[in-house]
């Protein structure tokens, strides 16, 4: 564990925006106070921009969760906290990304950023962090998000290549060519029909190259916009916008959104989610595969919980790229040892799902790092938030990207493989979950 620098004396202070504070700004949207290296978490318009980074954890390995989580809590045990807004988000926080796997040599991250800008429920808020010593003012905080809003340098510049800019960029195979991927499918396929497991969910990485330097603040304006309905994320190079909630915990609540079961909304054109259901609903193979990833989730849940409920059918969820089989399970918790688990304590009992991996969950890791032969690094691993009280949102990093250099990004698509699978028809459904970020990258019409 490397924690900079030390572990940090850190103070914040909250204070409400209004309205007429916001228009000082002239923003109509949180999206349009995005800058160059802001941490994101947006959806439907509501969230929390991250400005700077004051302090951070580092680290890799099976520990990197409780690493994580030792780090964070003594940050907040000599914490000087000034919150008179007291909501989830305000306060002390941190913006996190987790590699995937406990074998990756991807560093897994909490930042603490210097400020932070939130909207919930028709509230606003700003919180200025600090850890030299000096406290945070009301003043001094609106006078950090000016200069935040009035600068655009960082590595990834403010210029260069727009969103539109399709003809700029070229994709080329990450660690599989799509005939090599699709073996790895029919070795997967085989590996369940042996019986050594249920279900593995096959990833695959494609890098996009790009004449002119990336532009990170349009790509996450464009997911915001396209794609409302999903959590759009940015921490570090990570960006995307993912429709799957690992867990968010609110208070004594904790809800998440699992998926798995998808039909590409690009082969039909005309269908509606009532044709979506029948084929998707209809399907033993696509239900097999949601069933997998809900029963996994639900059981690490359940020590955590007094009562936890889903439907007992799945929803369709539309996005613009695909439908997807989902369900929205809740659940109230519980103390253990007098202690709620904080967000980032369920993130580590619930991750990998088999949304992700697969089942049982042992055999699949060891399929996927066997078959797909590339680090997933913080794909399809928890990204989101934290703060003090334990709240916090964390999704799968899915539909997302690595920005790996000013003028590359490497995107990772998966798709759960069950006895039934076709390789042809997993191929094409990656190709489906590339879409967003391809279209954020000016690479999809
Ligand atoms: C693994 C991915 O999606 C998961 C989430 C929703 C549906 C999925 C599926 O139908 O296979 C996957 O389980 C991905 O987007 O890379």
């Amino acid at each position: 564990m490397t924690a900079s620098p030390g572990t940090p004396a850190l103070r914040t202070l909250t204070t409400a925006l209004d309205a007429a504070a916001l228009g000082e700004y002239s923003a109509t949207s949180p999206a349009e106070l995005l800058r160059t290296d802001a941490f994101c978490w947006l959806r439907r318009g509501e969230g929390l921009l991250g400005f700077g980074e004051i302090a951070s954890f580092s680290g890799t390995g099976p520990e990197r969760f409780a690493d994580a989580e030792e780090w964070w809590k003594q940050v907040l045990a000599q914490a000087q906290v000034q919150d008179p807004v007291r909501i989830p988000g305000t306060g002390a926080l941190a913006f996190g990304s987790f590699a995937f796997s406990k074998t990756s040599s991807h560093p897994s991250v909490l930042v603490i950023p210097a400020l932070v800008v939130g909207f919930r429920d028709g509230t606003a808020w700003l919180t200025q962090l600090t850890v030299d010593g000096t406290a945070p003012t009301s003043a001094s905080a609106h006078a950090l998000l000016c200069a935040a809003l009035a600068s655009g340098e960082s590595a990834f510049q403010a210029t260069g290549t727009t969103p539109e800019g399709a003809s700029a960029g070229s994709l080329t195979s990450g660690a599989l060519s799509e005939e090599e991927w699709k073996e790895s499918v029919t070795a997967g396929v085989r590996a369940i029909a042996e019986g050594g497991l249920d279900k593995v969910v096959l990833a695959r990485d494609v890098v996009a190259t790009f004449a002119e330097p990336l532009r990170r603040v349009s790509i996450l304006q464009r997911l915001t916009a396209l794609y409302g309905e999903c959590w759009t994320y940015g921490v570090r190079g990570l960006v995307g916008a993912t429709p799957e909630i690992l867990i968010k915990v609110d208070g004594t609540t904790a809800q998440a959104r699992v998926l798995a079961g998808t039909l590409d909304r690009e082969d039909e054109p005309a269908g509606s989610v009532d044709f979506a259901a029948t084929v998707l609903g209809g399907s033993d193979k696509q239900r097999q595969e949601h069933d997998f990833a809900v029963r996994s989730l639900t059981r690490q849940l359940a020590p955590f919980a007094t009562d936890l409920s889903f439907p007992a059918v799945p929803f369709i969820l539309e996005l613009p790229n695909v439908w997807h089989l989902a369900s929205d399970v809740t659940a109230e918790l519980a103390g253990i040892d007098g202690h709620l688990p904080t967000s980032l304590a369920l993130v580590e009992a619930l991750h990998p799902t088999a949304a992700v991996c697969g089942t049982p969950r042992d055999n699949a890791g060891k399929l996927i790092l066997e078959l797909e032969k590339m680090d997933r690094g913080p794909y399809a691993g928890p990204v989101g938030w934290l703060d003090g009280a334990g709240n916090g949102e964390w999704g799968i990093a899915l539909r997302g990207a690595v920005l790996e250099s000013p003028h590359q990004a490497r995107l990772y698509a998966g798709a759960g493989i069950v006895e039934a699978s076709d390789p042809e028809a997993e191929l094409a459904e990656t190709w489906a979950k590339f879409r967003p970020m391809l279209q954020a990258l000016g690479l999809h019409g």
